[in-house]
């Protein structure tokens, strides 16, 4: 058992970069809005955001404008875009309009759009000093990229140099990004090329406006979607999915940031909200849609939803919707429903974890796509400091209070950090939320018996550090970014390598750095192989009795073959693939190769 003098230092040292909880931060929000009543017509874009005259909008006449701004004119950026886009859509020749006014509201002006960042108003004063200020990007400088396929478009290295666009550009801007995250540097300029995307980049390294920009950027500048009329059928432009609600509804809190005033409508629609809600909130328009994946399959069951315009798919943790759970779900909405094929979409797939055998079956709903790698495939940041501790079940409470204490007794003056606690069952997170309370550490859950109102409740609750305890199943494991969350506890470890990844990545987000403490015991042993190798690869103390576990174990499913930094890369590259024809990806050996970035640390192509 290690030390707990040390802990403590750690657990003082990340809850100091943490601390400052204790606004009502809260930036989950219930879907839809009630406001309206009636049932206005669908607007396009290119119609919204402009003055009630009937005048065409006047072209910008001072400064700098890009061209996603001037009606009619495409910079090369976007040239590249559109021609990419053309080739595989073939919806090309209706012309690329341009962007006009953007006063006013939705809905030609009746319906007004709600400002997404007026609620951060206590949270900007609260936190503005941490966040995205000054955040820590140096700490991505050296990550290792890898990126594979053909004709891969170079990174760049500013905002600036990508044409996303003056409304959009203000809202990066609003969001006070400085510069992209080497993911982003990546991706954006492969989206906006038009290719398709399998990107595995690290947890909290900025995945969701990788996939946004591109894609509000692209819905901005193309072509003036031709809807076909039917009654009560939308047809969005955009889907975007994610498996779990409260992931989703971050996300479209996000890209309704990111869309403010850009004319692009974000709607989401997820399970355990009342459908009717979410229903009216589409009919006033939907550009862009969010989703889980259940949810959307009645939507379109009921004939509500239409996929037949879909331009852009882009599916987050894209293994876990891969995965068996949800792939029957996906293949359906993807393949047997009305969405056009791989090759007319444009398709992006994001994650921190992408085992090989996802790939495969993730290859499916790509065309000649690109794989981009930033940071080992599957590994943690090495922001995010790592313990683990050996404790048998019967001693896992007091020692998880051995360390509340621990935390409390460092924590600077009336403030808190958060300390997200993971365990493996519903009715054990229940238990030990009682326990908790019951002991003095004010706690909340979140589990999949709770209902969506008590889920959604116990976020907000834990955010504004009313409760700063969050004990949750794996329903929390994936995607949430919640600021200020300090400490990880793997009260249970999960059965898989990949979900403690996502796990630990609750902390240690945007070049912040975190702490995770795990409880290890016999039930663990097939996990202490990939446990010892990924700590180890993220220059973690690894302790001698879990190397010893490890040299025992086999591994199963979570040995990680390859081994080395890049152990899990692009598995159009194994031997296997490559040997005997396979039809996965028509032309390993005409692939181009990319140069330059990060020099040494970018590994070239199908080397
Ligand atoms: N360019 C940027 N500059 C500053 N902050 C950024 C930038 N891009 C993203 N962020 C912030 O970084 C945090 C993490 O981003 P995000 O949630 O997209 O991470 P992620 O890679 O999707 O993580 P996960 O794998 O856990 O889903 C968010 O708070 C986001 O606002």
């Amino acid at each position: 058992m290690t030390t707990r003098t040390s802990w403590a230092d750690l657990a003082a040292n990340s809850a100091a970069e943490n601390v400052g909880v204790g606004s009502s931060s809260d930036s989950i929000k219930v879907a839809g809005s009630t406001s309206g009543g009636g049932r206005p017509a669908y607007v396009p874009p290119h119609l919204r955001n402009r003055p009630l005259s009937v005048d065409p909008p006047a072209p910008t006449s001072s400064g700098p404008a890009s061209s996603n701004d001037r009606p009619g004119q495409g910079g090369s950026s976007w040239a590249a875009a559109r021609n990419g886009y053309n080739n595989r859509s073939g919806y090309g020749g209706s012309g690329v309009r341009g962007w006009g006014g953007r006063s006013g509201g939705w809905d030609r002006g009746r319906d007004r759009e709600v400002n997404p960042f007026g609620n951060d108003d206590d949270t900007e004063q609260a936190f503005s000093e941490q966040e995205n200020i000054g955040i820590n990007f140096d700490a991505y400088e050296d990550i290792p990229v890898e990126t594979s396929g053909d004709n891969v478009p170079p990174p760049v290295n500013t905002f600036a140099e990508i044409d996303l666009g003056e409304a959009l550009n203000l809202n990066i801007r609003r969001c006070k990004y400085v510069k992209p995250t080497p993911v982003q540097r990546y991706a954006i300029p492969i989206s906006l090329a038009g290719r398709d995307l399998m990107a595995c980049a690290q947890t909290g390294s900025g995945k969701t406006a990788a996939f946004c920009f591109p894609i509000i950027s692209g819905i901005m500048r193309g072509p003036v979607p031709q809807k076909p009329l039917r009654a009560r059928t939308v047809f969005p432009l955009a889907l975007m999915l994610s498996p779990t609600r409260e992931l989703s509804m971050q996300i479209h809190e996000e890209a309704r940031k990111f869309s403010y005033q850009t004319g692009v409508k974000v709607v989401v629609a997820y399970g355990g909200a009342p459908i009717n809600q979410q229903l009216r909130e589409l009919e006033r328009g939907v550009d862009i849609l969010v989703a889980t994946p259940g949810r959307l399959v009645d939507l379109l069951e009921r004939a509500r939803v239409s996929l037949h315009m879909i331009r852009y798919l882009a599916l987050d943790e894209a293994d876990r919707m891969l995965d068996m759970g949800f792939e029957p779900q996906i293949r359906k909405i993807v393949e047997q429903m009305d969405m056009p094929p791989p090759s007319v979409r444009q398709t992006m797939l994001f994650s921190a974890t992408f085992p090989r055998e996802i790939q495969r079956l993730a290859s499916d709903f790509l065309a000649n796509y690109i794989f981009l790698a930033v940071g080992r495939v599957g590994s943690s940041t090495d922001l995010i400091v790592q313990r683990v501790e050996f404790v048998q079940e019967s001693d896992k409470r007091s020692h998880l209070m051995d360390l509340l204490h621990a935390q409390r007794a460092n924590a600077s003056q009336g403030k808190q950090a958060l300390t997200l606690v993971f365990v493996e069952t519903k009715k054990g997170a229940d238990s030990l939320e009682y326990w908790l309370c019951m002991n003095g550490f004010p706690a909340t859950t979140i589990h999949g018996d709770r209902s969506q109102q008590e889920r959604e409740q116990a976020l907000r609750s834990f955010k504004s550090g009313a409760t700063p305890i969050l004990v949750a199943t794996d329903v929390a494991a994936r995607g949430l970014d919640i600021p200020h969350v300090a400490h990880v506890v793997n009260f249970d470890l999960p059965n898989d390598i990949d979900d403690y990844v996502h796990r630990i990545g609750r902390t240690g987000r945007a070049g912040k750095t975190g702490l995770a403490t795990a409880f290890f015991n016999d039930n663990n042993s097939s996990l202490a192989k990939s446990l010892a190798d990924l700590m180890q690869e993220a220059n973690q103390e690894v302790p001698a009795w879990l190397t010893r576990y490890a040299a025992r174990s086999f591994g199963g499913r979570n040995r990680r073959p390859g081994g080395g930094r890049f152990g899990s890369r692009d598995f159009r590259r194994d031997s296997s693939f490559n040997r005997g024809g396979s039809d996965y990806y028509g032309g390993g050996n005409n692939a181009g190769g990319y140069g330059g970035g990060y020099g040494a640390n970018v590994a070239s192509s199908w080397d």
